[in-house]
């Protein structure tokens, strides 16, 4: 089969300059095109000198829609707004939609999911195969231990981020409560402060930590009496999201249209 044909959007940002080098050094994808926000003062610059890879003849274009029509799949770390807006056009051109933007709300989720009726999607909040795989263990954790056990996600990321709780944190949250067979959405307390009284039996917690250049952490504390299990995993370097979702992709380009997550692209089963 010939090179997948890559589009990255957000190709200027923090993960965009990362998939650029990651895409470099895997067999069976290039760089088709990169796509920035229009205005962006990246526009118009060689992305591979952008990404220190040395010119790769691929200048950074604003308009997705010409760059989408002749791809074959999108790589998309961008906001929320405009993710929704490329799975719109990913559904159009019929290409894989590979999505890892965190802080979507339930009207984002909704619009991504109806476009994966026309194209392949794989969205995940962490794209790791080490988050994936603690995903599946926090889930068999939660399944063996009864309510007397606190569960409480807790997380650190770089100054830069800008939603909370992280979305590897929802995703383990959710893993904790499917273990349990809770819904997250009745049992998550997201923030503290002042009296709160004590903590409610079989509540999901979240703590977020924020500061200087933090890739991104992660524990899962099940706290019990006398006795803690911690499970947790540390991104050390961007690579690992990025040769996931590059990973995600090459998987996509065959698959028929449906949303899909990384536990389908690593043949991850959860508890
Ligand atoms: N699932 C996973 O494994 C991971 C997910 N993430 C998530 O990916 C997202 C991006 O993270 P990060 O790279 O650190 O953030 P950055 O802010 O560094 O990058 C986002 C990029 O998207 C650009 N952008 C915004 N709107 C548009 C648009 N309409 N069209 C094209 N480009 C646009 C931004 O441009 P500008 O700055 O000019 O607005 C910026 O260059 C976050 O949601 C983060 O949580 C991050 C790492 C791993
Ligand atoms: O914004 C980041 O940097 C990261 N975002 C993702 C998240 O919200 O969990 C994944 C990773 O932890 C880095």
């Amino acid at each position: 089969m010939s090179d997948m044909n890559l589009v990255v959007v957000g190709a200027a940002g923090r993960m965009g300059l990362t998939l650029v080098r990651a895409i470099h050094q895997i067999e069976g994808a290039r760089v088709a095109a990169a796509i920035e926000r229009p205005g962006s003062e990246a526009v118009g610059r060689d992305i591979g000198e952008l990404a220190g890879i040395g010119n790769i003849g691929v200048a950074i274009g604003d308009d997705p829609l010409p760059a989408f029509a002749k791809a074959d799949g999108v790589l998309d770390f961008t906001v929320p707004k405009a993710s929704v807006e490329f799975a719109g056009y990913a559904a159009q051109a019929r290409i894989a939609h590979v999505i890892g933007t965190t802080g979507c709300s339930p009207e984002d989720d909704a619009a991504i999911e109806a476009a994966a009726r026309h194209a392949a999607i794989v969205k995940s909040g962490n794209m790791s195969l080490g988050v994936n795989l603690l995903s599946a263990l926090v889930s068999q954790a939660a399944k063996a231990l009864d309510a007397g056990f606190d569960i409480e996600v807790l997380e650190m990321h770089h100054r830069h981020k800008v939603d909370a709780p992280s979305g590897t944190a929802l995703m383990l949250g959710e893993a904790a409560a499917s273990g349990r067979k809770v819904d997250l959405r009745d049992n998550a307390v997201r923030s503290r402060d002042g009296h709160t009284g004590p903590r409610p039996q079989g509540s999901i917690g979240f703590a977020t930590l924020r500061g200087g250049s933090v890739v991104g952490e992660h524990q899962v504390i099940f706290a019990g009496e006398g006795e803690r299990i911690v499970l947790g995993h540390l991104a050390e370097d961007r690579t690992i999201f990025a040769r996931g979702a590059v990973k995600a992709a090459l998987w996509a380009r065959c698959r028929k249209p449906g949303l899909y997550s990384m536990f389908d692209v690593l043949g991850i089963s959860a508890a």
